[in-house]
């Protein structure tokens, strides 16, 4: 049983009049409960993929299967972008609640989750403050709540802690890894950081511009917690680099 089966995906944009391959013969699978990372260069379609998985674009070759089903739209998909995409005109509790819009649940039902999932990201005291009140941490800590509480079978996140410190960075990896643990969900991350794909990571997959594709796998089997300083951590991190950058550019 996979949670999320890429098979085969190419993608192309129109640029000026002419197809400009941007995804070329994607696959992977995605277990149940298992953290992939995505590292590439700028532009190799990262961004793209998920939002093909996601069901934002449609207009693909190759098939995406989610939890054993092909409509996307059916399946439970949460994403958290590089910026919270808070309302800003709306408390974290009410931002948090828009999860459960398309829901029939009962408002004391919606009320519980809330907080629940609020508790889960440390921001109990925060539910009636609104998005300018929060720190950037906070913030995403919020968009992280807010793409949970849809109880999705797979979070999807596109640079998540990108904008934030390394202090808080680390801490907020941290944080997604204990959520992780008591969640259990499916977690595709998208990462310019080598170091966070690989600590956060089952499995790290390298991908290549022009067009976007896979050149590596890594398997990170190391058990968790993870220590930082783990020298395996430092040698797969030289592997991945790499991959990353042409091993003729480190050689
Ligand atoms: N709507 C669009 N129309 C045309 N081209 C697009 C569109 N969206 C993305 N592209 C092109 O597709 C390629 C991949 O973009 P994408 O944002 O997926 O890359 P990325 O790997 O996520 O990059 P980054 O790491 O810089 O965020 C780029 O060359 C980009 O110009």
């Amino acid at each position: 049983m996979t949670a999320l089966a890429i098979e085969h995906v190419s993608k192309s944009y129109a640029l000026n009049g002419v197809q400009r391959p941007v995804l070329n013969d994607i696959s992977f699978d995605v277990a149940p409960n298992e953290i992939v990372s995505i590292v590439g260069a700028s532009g190799c379609g990262k961004s793209t993929l998920l939002r093909l998985i996601v069901g934002l674009d449609e207009d693909y070759r190759g098939s995406i299967i989610q939890g054993g089903v092909s409509d996307t739209k059916a399946a439970k998909v949460g994403m958290v972008f590089q910026d919270h995409r808070l309302y800003p005109w709306l408390t974290v509790g009410a931002n948090v609640d828009l999860a459960f819009d398309a829901s029939n649940l009962r408002k004391p039902e919606r009320l519980a989750r809330v907080h629940h999932y609020l508790q889960l990201v440390g921001l109990s005291d925060y539910e009636k403050a609104y998005p300018k009140q929060l720190s950037g941490g906070m913030a995403q800590r919020a968009a992280i709540a807010r793409a949970l509480a849809q109880e999705p079978d797979i979070l999807l996140m596109d640079e998540p802690f990108g904008a934030l410190d390394s202090i808080l960075r680390m801490r907020l990896q941290d944080e997604l890894l204990s959520i992780w643990e008591k969640n259990r969900v499916s977690i595709v991350i998208v990462t310019h950081d080598v170091e966070e794909a690989l600590y956060l990571g089952n499995r790290v997959i390298v991908m290549e511009p022009d067009p976007g594709r896979i050149r590596d796998v890594f398997e990170i089997e190391l058990a968790r917690p993870r220590d930082r300083a783990d020298p395996r951590l430092a040698a797969l991190k030289q592997r991945c680099l790499a991959t990353l950058v042409g091993r003729e550019a480190l050689s």
